[in-house]
């Protein structure tokens, strides 16, 4: 049947058709015209490759056309209807039935940008994305934008008061944070797609970019000359957000009244070169989204070079969007970092027993909507739950779903397992503990110093994923950092099972560090903030390392696809204080010693009091340094005296104690 169609294709012979001039963006797996086809833009192609890529192409417009016609002929469901049915659709750019009809005929792309501006996405980032990834599902483009060069401005959309500046290195270290997160929830998109069967297929498309990767070249004139001329200053002082951060606010900085225009030309860039037709955002990205499409219009009318020009034929050439309606807590405020409510995806931040809690507590007014908004739980499903759940709403059946798909989502179908087991062996016994800051009025339970270093192991048995990957932040003292080995680093931080392995890796250049590839020998070029790039990690000397400090404080390390670390090096004083130890550090063993016996007081395998005292009094095993440190090197020692954390360990034990012998007042 496909061959049929390929040959009775308008099409032509395909030779004929690499030797036509035109512009097709060259991400895009999409045929948009015959003539269409610009063969500059399939370069890295050899010309039977591209022979292949373009027949490749034919087949999906074919498949695409033929879902077009099931969807006219009502045998397949628009995925625009879908959208609306689950609630996504608040604000439109273009109107409803161009949007449908866009859909039906074209596999547009779209895509969603996210400042970094916080260590973690939470979930109120994840209510424009879920239509990202059910279109995703559907066969269109999808792509997630990290905004690298626009956090450094900050967006006033919806606010009142500028953000705070971020110093580079942090700003690096959330640009990390948050690019590891996305890659995280596209894989798990992608298992979630095969859980509710949607068969992967080859014009699937997907990414995340980061604006910094343009905004570090882009010269300023020609974007006040291709697009500055056009926008009117006037029509950009009506716009709400920035009549309402003027008049009520502290009012527009130059920079921030540009932000738009920003905004805009990333959508551009992503338009010109992955053909990114449409964009989605919270509610309070409307006004963005529509300076945005007028920046397009701007910078297509005004292309120099006719090659490069980007269709604009008819209305379904144009660039369209939508706003999904903003997620808010009892009180209305937008859930989010700003207003300090936010459930966080890192699971260092909200640990996802808390966030299936979060999730479990939602009111049965809302769960059928959330349940629309963030699963994939067809809504046929979502109704008979909804059935079930009115016959016994103490249960709480629908939502445990929400709770458990929402969970699989950000985590994997593993940590959601754990997590509703966890929460079904205390149901009834205590009250959820809500350690998210999700309501302020429930005192948070003092954290456990409990096994740091676990979070830092990688999972054994199991093949590593970036559902089970180790913690990715950790401080260590700087003088760490600036005297050991790379080798030692490695393992330190959890890279290696050992020195030697480490050494062993530095030597294959088989880690990486965060660094921009140097352009001579040896040469170091520190990481642009704002875009995350490795060099592999060479056998260098303890004080090397220290170039490759990022804003003096971070140092980042990665083996492999899925173990990243994010060091920040703290002072020496500071980790004391804090309590950390790493592997192998000299006098360490007291406090694994005083964590090994409160866990096995926890866990019910401590006999007596009189015999855990004895245990305890006996010197702790200190772990070998392998290495012999270098002359001069300095080994962070804890001090004779007890540290706090020491003392605080000691204090969970004599609870322990008192908790089991039945002691008033516990
Ligand atoms: N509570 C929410 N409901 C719906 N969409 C949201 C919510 N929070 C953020 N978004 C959307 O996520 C995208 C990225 O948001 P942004 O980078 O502004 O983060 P933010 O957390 O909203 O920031 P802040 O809370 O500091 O204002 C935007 O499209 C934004 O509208
Ligand atoms: N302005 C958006 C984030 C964003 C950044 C760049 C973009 O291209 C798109 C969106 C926000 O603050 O929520």
């Amino acid at each position: 049947m496909i061959q049929q169609r390929l040959a009775n294709m308008r099409l032509g012979p395909l030779p004929t058709l690499l030797s036509s001039r035109s512009s097709i963006c060259p991400g895009c797996r999409t045929l948009l015209s015959p003539n269409r086809i610009n063969v500059r833009n399939l370069g890295q192609f050899t010309k039977s490759k591209s022979i292949k890529y373009l027949e490749k192409l034919q087949k999906a417009e074919i498949k695409w056309q033929e879902r077009a016609q099931g969807i006219s002929d009502g045998k397949l469901q628009n995925p625009w209807d879908l959208l609306e049915e689950r609630g996504y659709v608040k604000d439109t750019a273009g109107t409803k039935d161009t949007l449908r009809e866009l859909m039906r005929t074209k596999r547009i792309a779209a895509y969603v940008g996210i400042d970094p501006t916080a260590s973690s996405l939470h979930v109120g980032h994840l209510l424009p994305l879920m239509p990202l990834f059910w279109m995703y599902m559907h066969g269109y483009g999808a792509y997630t934008l990290l905004g690298g060069s626009t956090a450094k401005i900050g967006d006033p959309s919806g606010r009142l008061k500028s953000r705070e500046r971020t110093a580079r290195g942090d700003q690096t270290m959330y640009t990390t944070k948050m690019h590891y997160q996305l890659k995280k929830l596209w894989e798990n998109v992608e298992i979630q797609a095969r859980r509710y069967g949607y068969q992967k297929e080859w014009e699937w498309r997907r990414g995340i970019k980061n604006n910094n990767a343009w905004w570090n070249k882009q010269p300023l004139l020609e974007i006040l000359r291709r697009v500055g001329t056009s926008m009117r200053v006037g029509e950009m002082l009506s716009r709400d957000t920035v009549k309402e951060k003027m008049t009520k606010g502290d009012g527009v900085s130059f920079a921030e009244f540009t932000y738009p225009i920003m905004q805009g030309w990333d959508w551009f860039e992503l338009f010109r070169t992955l053909g990114v037709q449409m964009q989605i955002g919270g509610s309070d990205q409307y006004g963005n989204i529509i300076s945005g499409i007028d920046v397009i219009k701007a910078a297509r009318a005004s292309e120099p070079d006719p090659a490069n020009a980007l269709p604009q034929d008819d209305k379904f050439d144009d660039p369209v969007g939508f706003t999904v309606p903003l997620l808010t807590d009892s009180s209305g405020a937008k859930f989010g970092k700003s207003a300090g409510n936010a459930v966080w995806l890192d699971q260092f931040d909200t640990p996802i027993y808390d966030l299936y809690g979060y999730f479990v507590r939602r009111s049965d007014e809302e769960v059928e909507k959330l349940l629309k908004l963030f699963t994939f739980v067809p809504t046929n499903v979502i109704k008979e739950v909804m059935e079930k759940h009115v016959d016994d709403p103490s249960a709480r059946h629908a939502q445990h779903l929400l709770a458990y798909e929402t969970v699989t989502l950000i985590h994997g179908e593993q940590k959601a397992k754990e997590a509703q087991a966890e929460h079904k062996a205390m149901h009834g016994k205590i009250v959820l503990p809500v350690r998210t800051g999700v309501d302020p009025a429930v005192p948070r339970p003092p954290s456990d110093p409990l096994e740091p270093e676990d979070e830092y192991k990688m999972v054994e048995g199991h093949p590593t994923t970036l559902n089970n990957a180790p913690r990715i932040d950790m401080k260590l003292p700087r003088s760490v950092i600036m005297q050991k080995s790379i080798a030692r680093l490695l393992f330190i931080t959890g890279m290696a099972s050992s020195t030697s392995e480490g050494h062993r890796l530095a030597r294959q250049s088989a880690v990486y560090v965060g660094a921009m590839p140097g352009q001579t020998k040896g040469e170091v070029r520190k990481m642009d903030d704002g875009a995350v790039t490795f060099t592999p990690v060479k056998l260098w000397f303890p004080q090397d390392t220290a170039k490759y400090l990022i804003d003096d404080k971070y140092l980042l390390l990665r083996r492999g696809k899925h173990h990243i670390r994010i060091i920040e090096a703290v002072s020496d004083e500071e980790y004391l204080k804090l309590g950390l130890t790493y592997p192998g550090m000299p006098g360490s063993g007291k406090i694994r010693q005083l964590r090994e016996q409160l866990k096995k007081l926890r866990e019910g395998m401590a006999v007596d009091r009189e015999t855990m005292m004895k245990e305890l009094a006996q010197e702790p095993k200190e772990e070998a340094e392998e290495e012999v440190p270098e002359e001069g090197e300095f080994t962070l020692k804890f001090p004779e005296e007890k540290t706090e954390h020491v003392r605080r360990l000691e204090d969970l034990i004599e609870k322990e104690w008192q908790k089991r012998e039945g002691k008033p007042g516990e």
